[in-house]
């Protein structure tokens, strides 16, 4: 089995650096690009990245076609800030209101699929603190210069900041500890992602409208494991962007993040019949709070939801798309 992963290493791993941004912008075409960055409570960072695919790929290249935050449910100036800076924002619950109302990064991400133009589309986290345009420009490289890629998937080295100090390679805890044991172990074709959680990835239309997207943070595992089974190994791709940094959540976030990709991944084991439907799994977990004053126990709910391919949704086949309405 991994011999077949290092092989598909060989043939589909590349480097930021092997796609200088005037090459993807002349290998672009008639392609229509569509970067959506979803976005909660990010006022800090949102700016920044926005402004800067902007100057480096509306501006001074024309590569991006169209700029999307997603604002979802933020309680702060997230939505200004990116307005400010030259995004359209969209507010989460607006698209496709006969959806109904959900939260979730997962369910971010499927509105901006629904209300966005291109063919091909970029995602990128928007708590990024170290943002360069090449994350953008090195996921498009692949998808624009071989028509047999569908999907690419964004790896980098991960540190862990904790005040002023940081340790390289000690971030991506939930990747390392939960994601990629759980690849190994039930999808090991999968093996060779290096961070199967990232954000930061790029799909062709055609291809991401045909799976479902989980709501909430088993999207990105599961967006994985789907197109594995709907295009194959050979047409994902991924490349190295270099370091990522970026705001850590809690270790109690965390354990909650653990448990919805673990339901995640129980979801697609049951979908593939190799667990009964029988044996679902708990949907709620007891936390013992690690950080504050009150260590009393805590239950949370990590049930995971989905949304349909878009390509089910008649709305969105017949192209109504709705614009970005208030909230
Ligand atoms: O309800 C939400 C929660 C998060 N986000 C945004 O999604 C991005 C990533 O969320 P974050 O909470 O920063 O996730 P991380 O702790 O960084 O988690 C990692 O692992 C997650 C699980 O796979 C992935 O979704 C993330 O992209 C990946 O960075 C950020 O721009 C958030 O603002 C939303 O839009 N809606
Ligand atoms: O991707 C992950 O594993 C989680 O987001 C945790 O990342 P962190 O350990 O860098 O906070």
């Amino acid at each position: 089995m991994f011999a077949e992963v290092g092989r598909w290493l060989e043939a589909r791993t590349s480097l930021s650096g092997d796609w200088p941004p005037e090459a993807v912008t002349a290998a672009k075409g008639d392609h229509r690009v569509s970067v959506v960055l979803p976005a909660r409570n990010e006022e800090s960072t949102v700016g920044k990245i926005v402004g800067r695919i902007r100057r480096d790929l509306q501006e001074r290249l024309p590569l991006v076609d169209e700029l999307v935050v997603v604002d979802s449910h933020s309680h702060d100036a997230t939505a200004r800030r990116a307005a400010d800076a030259g995004a359209r924002v969209v507010f989460q619950n607006a698209p496709l209101p006969g959806y109904g109302a959900m939260t979730g990064k997962g369910d971010a991400l499927w509105k901006a699929l629904a209300v966005t133009t291109g063919d091909v589309v970029v995602f990128v986290d928007a708590d990024l603190r170290d943002f360069s345009s090449r994350f953008v420009t090195g996921l498009l490289g692949p998808l624009l210069s071989d028509p047999s890629v569908a999907y690419v998937k964004g790896c980098y080295d991960r540190p862990l900041t904790e005040g002023a100090v940081s340790r390289p390679h000690a971030g991506g805890r939930v990747t390392e500890l939960v994601a990629r044991p759980l690849i190994n172990l039930h999808w090991p074709e999968l093996a060779g992602f290096r961070q199967p959680l990232a954000g930061e990835y790029a799909g062709r239309r055609a291809t991401l409208e045909r799976i479902p997207f989980v709501t909430g943070y088993g999207v990105e595992l599961g967006l994985l494991i789907d197109l594995l089974g709907l295009v194959g190994l050979d047409a994902l791709a991924q490349v190295d962007l270099g370091v990522r940094a970026h705001s850590h959540q809690t270790l109690d976030a965390l354990g909650q993040m653990a448990a919805h990709i673990m339901l995640t991944a129980w979801t697609r084991l049951e979908r593939q019949g190799r667990v009964p439907a029988s044996a679902l799994p708990y949907h709620e977990i007891l936390q013992f709070p690690t950080a504050g004053d009150d260590r009393r126990p805590r239950v949370s709910d990590v049930s995971v939801h989905e949304r349909p391919p878009l390509i089910t949704v008649p709305e969105y086949v017949e192209g109504l798309r709705p614009g970005p309405e208030p909230e």
